[in-house]
């Protein structure tokens, strides 16, 4: 079906088309108005500073078909954007039209995946001779997914769109084995992956690969690693990576669109299907599909890789046929990186920030001091390295006491919020409109000794300070004062629901804004 594609515009496959700078929108007008107020909401929300720092240089690059991308000039605001306001960005687009599924950032001028060398003049021609090939074809068109490069019998879709013809979803070119950190956390699942990459013989012994980890561990890195591998061991096999949100809008759109057999028929002809964010997927009709693609694919010796946030036994929205699926072949876990593979982090993505700015230095003692201080997942790593890149632009003699300011948010992230006794005294007087010095004084009015037994009761459950601690914060108190104050809350509360939805109330209150 594809005979008219010549070897260079199939190459092309490798550069959706929207990530061209100056090609920006696909979409209808209407979209472009919903984007307005959509910008005009992020800039109330977030304010105009904030907002035209990371927002300002945003464009619409594509709309339709519940899929919406927004294109930025550089990898790190992509990166940035998506890992601190995609969700808010989603949100405020969902509520303005409900018939968007996904928002996706994308870079303007990057060129996924593609040789490094390669300009975006180039591209942009290349572009064109593909443009004009699909022109000469006289039934459907073929799909723009990087993976389907490698998978001829995947671009005969027999869509008329071109664009919106992608199966997989796509790669990032960063998530590599060689860029993967490997340790004691994530060894197991790194061997295994580069097994199910490396040979199919392997890969028929770990058959579902199942990875899970919680949050910013390295599924996805590790996974689009297993498809770029596989593909540059062996150009032809067929590899699609699909994230289960990506999976239930492919579905979604092919039976709107009366495609659905198409896309079945596609997906049965590949040889190994990678799945990210499985929790994610929903819907009885969704996952009968998705339990009869995979038992056809494992049935006929296929490879697949799934990930999670848990394991298949915890998966509780999937179907038990799906789960049981799932079980049957290998589930291994990923942990937290420890000291030692957080700092090759750093130094990994120092290497890689230094082919885009040789000029860039950020010497080992700040690199440790980060890597021991933030303690949470790789992408805490991977915001904390931003903001260093970042910062350092504009002061270049950042020290270890500025860094811990700067990444202050980040550190406290990764660690249960500490409740501060000043902070209950300031909300709970807020909340009952009364001074706070009021609250610390000696009056005895009813509307005071109430927030201030209220104020006491909180500092002893929402706090490790002793009673006598708790007594001379307020003012001096004796500690069976305070232990009176406490044992009132607490019958008070047992008795009383409104006293008791009031308490929980406040230490909500307490909690979020300490
Ligand atoms: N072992 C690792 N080596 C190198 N980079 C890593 C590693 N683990 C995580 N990262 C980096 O941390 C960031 C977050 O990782 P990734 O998106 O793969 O996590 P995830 O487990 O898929 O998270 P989520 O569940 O939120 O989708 C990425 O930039 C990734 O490259």
């Amino acid at each position: 079906m594809h005979n008219g594609i010549d070897k260079e515009a199939k190459s092309d496959f490798l550069f959706p088309v929207n990530l061209i700078e100056g090609n920006e929108m696909t979409g209808s007008s209407g979209a472009e108005k919903t984007f307005d107020r959509v910008k005009a909401q992020l800039k109330a929300r977030l304010g105009s500073e904030v907002y035209s720092s990371w927002f300002g240089r945003m464009k619409l690059a594509e709309a339709s078909k519940g899929l919406v991308r927004i294109s930025v000039p550089t990898a790190f605001l992509r990166s940035w954007i998506n890992s601190h306001y995609l969700e808010l960005i989603s949100e405020i687009w969902k509520a303005e039209d409900s018939e968007v599924l996904k928002v996706d950032i994308v870079v303007r001028t990057a060129t996924r995946l593609a040789a490094p060398t390669e300009d975006v003049e180039k591209v942009q021609q290349r572009r064109k001779a593909t443009r004009q090939t699909h022109t000469t074809l006289s039934t459907g068109t073929t799909a723009n997914t990087t993976l389907e490069r490698a998978a001829p019998s995947l671009q005969s879709a027999p869509s008329g769109d071109f664009r919106q013809n992608v199966l997989g979803s796509p790669l990032d070119a960063r998530y590599t084995f060689q860029s993967f950190v490997e340790g004691p956390s994530n060894r197991v699942a790194f061997a295994a992956a580069r097994a199910v990459a490396e040979s199919a013989q392997s890969a028929v012994r770990f058959n579902p690969l199942f990875i899970h980890a919680t949050v910013g561990l390295g599924k996805t890195h590790l996974l689009q690693a297993i498809a770029a591998e596989s593909l540059k061991q062996n150009p032809h096999s067929r590899v699609v990576y699909l994230t289960a949100e990506y999976f239930m809008w492919r579905f979604a759109t092919a039976i709107r669109d009366n495609n659905a057999l198409s896309l079945k028929e596609q997906l049965r002809d590949i040889d190994l299907l990678i799945i990210d964010d499985m929790q994610f997927l929903q819907g009885k009709s969704i996952q009968h599909e998705f339990c009869h693609l995979i038992n056809m694919l494992l049935d006929s010796a296929k490879q697949v890789v799934v990930a999670a946030d848990r394991p298949p036994s915890e998966l509780e929205s999937l179907e038990p046929r799906v789960r049981s699926r799932l079980n049957g072949g290998v589930a291994l876990e990923m942990q937290t990186p420890d000291f030692g593979m957080r700092l090759s982090m750093l130094k990994t993505r120092l290497e890689t920030a230094k082919v885009e700015d040789p000029a860039l230095a950020i010497n080992e003692e700040i690199l440790s001091h980060v890597a021991r201080t933030v303690t949470g997942s790789g992408r805490e790593l991977e915001g904390a390295f931003n903001q260093l890149v970042f910062r350092q632009s504009f002061e270049p003699q950042l020290n270890i006491e500025r860094i811990d300011e700067i990444l202050g948010h980040i550190y406290r992230s990764g660690e249960p919020k500490r409740v501060r006794i000043e902070d209950i005294q300031r909300i709970v007087a807020r909340h009952y409109n009364v001074s706070k010095t009021e609250l610390l004084s000696n009056r005895r009015t009813r509307t005071i000794v109430k927030p201030r037994q209220i104020a006491m009761y909180l500092a002893k459950v929402m706090t490790p300070r002793s009673l006598p601690e708790i007594g001379r914060r307020f003012g001096g108190r004796d500690h069976t004062t305070v232990l009176h104050a406490v044992r009132k809350i607490e019958d008070l509360s047992g008795a009383d629901n409104t006293l008791a939805q009031e308490l929980e109330l406040l230490r909500r209150l307490i909690t979020d804004q300490a």
